[in-house]
């Protein structure tokens, strides 16, 4: 085979070191950026996207009917993860903005923006430097179809989104508790986020557009519209029900919006099995090796192989055998290693089992660079596990186990 068909040996360094600064990640961000801004200059523009650093701030929108809860939850997000909200209100309450001014002239006339000044608005928003430096949490926004697919050609592509749900006739009749604190513009409710203080009790006011009547419309529009927006994120949003209390749907739009996506980084799994004698390691490892074409590693067979082989390594663990003594870990480690570290194992990935069986073990497996992606304990029951064990009977041409209550039934 000649050197040009040979295949390439990757070093396992390289794909751990994309895996663990998330390089693929990175410059798939920064594609989409190129792409979408195409810059005269790409070259300052790529070398300005990575100084800025911020594939990994918050880019969150929350979406959801009217008093599901939305903004409640928005609030809270930006203060735990120190972001900033954009809500229409404080868009268009933007100061030397003339953008802001028109859209203030709408929003009193009309009580709504139009799609493609909201849209700007944000645009003109998100570069400054705060929104850059600290992400961002979309309250409400995108509103239609075509104010998603408008932000989405401007480069605007969230990491997360949310999407509140609750019965209408809940949200209905929750509207009409619904308080705000002029000064702080914290939002309240009169039977379920009622304010100890009797100083912020005393000065909540009843927004505008929470009567039944009103509520209902907003709830027949929210609808119409958020089944035609919802297919454009297939796979970066989470519905959340909204029936719960505000505790709780926070603490799940928090673990989900702390999550990363799966990336098309190329992935190689390395996967490792854990779990007691007769739990199951051989066959999961098997059957797992076959569905995902792994290279399945029992530790256990590569030492009886290197001593069959009679290799190097071989006569050194044979007197071990011959004792019935442990291999010293040392030596477990090289057969192991040099068996990792072949270009099949490299390239398809592996499934580990029968190594580490101790914390010594694994601190070796760490050091030695070859950390597993997956890993599994299996755990069962010890009665099923004596069980498993005194029923195994193996092939003593294959190696293949079998149980020996199965095999009656066969
Ligand atoms: N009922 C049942 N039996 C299983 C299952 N997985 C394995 N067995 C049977 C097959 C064998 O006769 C016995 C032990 O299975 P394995 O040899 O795969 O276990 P393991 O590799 O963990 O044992 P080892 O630590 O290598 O001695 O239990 C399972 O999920 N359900
Ligand atoms: N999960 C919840 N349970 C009970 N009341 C809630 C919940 N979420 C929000 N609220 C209350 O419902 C009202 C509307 O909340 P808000 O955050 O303004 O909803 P939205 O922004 O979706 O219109 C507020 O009084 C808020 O305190």
């Amino acid at each position: 085979m000649d050197a040009t068909t040979a295949p390439h040996r990757i070093p396992p360094e390289m794909p751990q070191y994309g895996e663990a600064n998330h390089i693929f990640e990175m410059m798939q961000n920064m594609l989409e950026q190129l792409l979408i801004y195409r810059p005269e200059e790409p070259i300052p523009f790529m070398i300005d996207h990575l100084q800025q650093n911020n594939d990994n701030v918050p880019k969150i929108v929350v979406l959801g009917p009217p008093a599901a809860g939305k903004t409640t939850i928005a609030i809270w997000l930006c203060k735990h993860l120190n972001s900033n909200l954009l809500t229409t209100e404080n868009l268009i309450a933007k100061e030397f903005s003339s953008l802001a001014a028109g859209a203030r002239g709408h929003y009193q006339k009309a009580k709504s923006v139009p799609g493609t000044l909201l849209v700007r608005l944000i645009q003109e928003r998100l570069r400054e430097d705060d929104c850059v430096k600290r992400g961002w949490i979309l309250d409400g926004i995108p509103e239609t179809r075509e104010q998603a697919l408008t932000i989405q050609t401007l480069g605007i592509i969230p990491r997360h989104i949310i999407v509140l749900s609750a019965p209408d006739t809940v949200l209905i009749e929750r509207n009409l508790g619904k308080r705000i604190d002029p000064q702080t513009g914290e939002i309240y409710h009169t039977t379920f986020d009622w304010p100890p203080e009797s100083e912020i009790q005393n000065r909540l006011v009843v927004p505008t557009g929470i009567l039944e009547l009103e509520t209902a419309q907003k709830l027949l529009e929210y609808h119409r519209n958020i089944v035609r927006i919802l297919p454009l994120y297939p796979k970066i949003l989470k519905v959340i029900s909204a029936d719960q209390p505000c505790v709780d749907v926070f603490y799940q739009a928090l673990t989900y919006v702390q999550t990363n996506h799966r990336s098309n980084a190329p992935f190689t799994p390395r996967v490792l099995l854990c779990g007691p004698v007769g739990s199951g390691k051989s066959l999961q490892a098997a059957l797992l090796a076959q569905k995902y074409r792994l290279v399945n590693v029992c530790c256990g067979q590569l030492l009886k192989e290197a001593v069959a082989d009679k290799s190097a390594y071989g006569k050194v663990i044979q007197p071990f055998f011959e004792k019935e003594m442990a291999v010293p870990d040392n030596i477990v480690m090289k057969v192991l290693c040099q068996r990792l570290n072949q270009p099949d194992c490299i390239q398809k990935g592996w499934v580990l089992h029968g190594f580490p069986r101790d914390l010594d073990q694994a601190r070796l497996l760490d050091r030695a660079d070859h950390r597993p992606n997956r890993v599994f304990f299996l755990n069962v029951p010890l009665d099923s596990i004596i069980e498993r064990v005194t029923l195994r009977r193996t092939d003593p041409v294959t190696g293949e186990r079998y149980n020996a209550r199965l095999l009656a039934g066969a």
